[in-house]
């Protein structure tokens, strides 16, 4: 877990406002931050949602528990660790900007912000396909949604190590309710639980569902918010998302190498470097399957998070030009 360095050293930091760091923008992009600064703006969304004061989150606790979980991610393309703090900024966003924190207790918002800084952790850059395929010990553990089970297991080490449970002074209902929104969440970001769950979704959204509040359907939306978080990505400026697609691919080509030289197998097109010219085909592909129908049902019902709809439309232009 994180030094007693580190820690002392963020714990003694000034925080930035999150004006400052562009916090409540469905356009922020963390290309321009230092690692501390990561570390800082992330501290700044846990206060501004007052997480600290509602939950009795002891100060060092968090800082200590933010630089493990930065930590526990590796220096992979795409999935490290500025992924997983992009990720939880667009869950800010949707729940500041995008007035979606209405319909979630205060626990939910802690369940949801964790769970986003969380969900990738200890990411090897290779997808569940190739756990499967090459027999991997996570595999062996977890034959279905194998990285995300993994992602929830770090989660709860780090909780459980020295100093870092951020959920110490739960009572043992909030605790339990907390880890539940957190597990639920992080496997909800296996892309196939979310083919699983968007017809449900979809048909709740067309009976006119508002109140969200049964159990069932609040996991539900939590989940389908996971997903629109994870692939925001796709919805930034035009410069941020092609700089982000080529850090996609190129760890999906890394897969792709693996696969041919380990393997021996011939790679899907996605990660064959091999047909990288049919990346914007492929990407229009990504974008109608799974971000514009998410983004369309989201904003049918929470209007205010239209920018990712929005977004994500101009970035279909961009890459159907490049296609042609
Ligand atoms: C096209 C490949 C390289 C770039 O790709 C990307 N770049 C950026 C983002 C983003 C979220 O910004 C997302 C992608 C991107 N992600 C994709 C995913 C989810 C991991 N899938 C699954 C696997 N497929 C079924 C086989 C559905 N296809 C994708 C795709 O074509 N592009
Ligand atoms: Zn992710």
């Amino acid at each position: 877990t994180a030094s007693a360095e580190d820690t002392s050293k963020l714990c003694n930091d000034n925080i930035p406002s999150a004006e400052i760091y562009n916090l409540y923008s469905f356009q922020f992009h963390d290309f321009d931050l230092s690692d501390e600064d990561t570390c800082r703006a992330t501290l700044r969304m846990f206060l501004q949602c007052n997480l600290v004061e509602k939950f009795h989150i002891p100060y060092d606790v968090l800082c200590r528990w933010i630089l493990s979980v930065k930590k526990n991610y590796r220096p992979v393309k795409y999935h490290n660790w500025r992924h997983a703090l992009n990720v939880a900024q667009t869950m800010f966003a949707m729940l500041k900007t995008g007035k979606m924190e209405r319909f979630m207790s205060d626990l939910e918002i802690l369940g949801l912000l964790v769970a986003c800084l969380c969900h990738d952790l200890d990411h090897r850059g290779t997808n569940n396909a190739f756990q499967t395929k090459t027999e991997s010990p996570l595999a062996i553990l977890y034959s279905t949604s194998t990285m995300e089970h993994h992602h929830f297991d770090q989660c709860v080490m780090i909780l459980n190590s020295e100093s870092n449970n951020i959920f110490q002074a739960l009572s043992p209902v909030d605790y339990k309710d907390v880890m539940r929104v957190v597990e639920t969440a992080i496997l909800s970001t296996d892309l196939a639980m979310y083919f699983k769950k968007r017809a449900k979704f979809h048909e709740l959204v067309e009976n006119g569902e508002f109140d969200w509040q049964s159990q069932e359907k609040k996991e539900l939306l939590c989940g389908m918010m996971m997903t629109a978080c994870d692939v925001s990505a796709i919805a930034k400026p035009w410069e941020v998302q092609h700089k982000v697609a080529k850090l996609v691919a190129d760890e999906f080509f890394d897969q792709g190498d693996l696969e041919k030289l380990q393997l021996n197998q011939q790679p899907i097109a996605m990660m064959d470097r091999e047909k990288k010219d049919e990346l914007p085909q492929m990407q229009v592909g990504f974008i109608d399957m799974i971000c514009l129908p998410l983004y369309k049902v989201l904003s049918d019902t929470f209007p205010w998070i239209q920018p990712l709809y929005t977004g994500t439309m101009d970035n279909r232009q961009r890459w159907q030009d490049l296609a042609e």
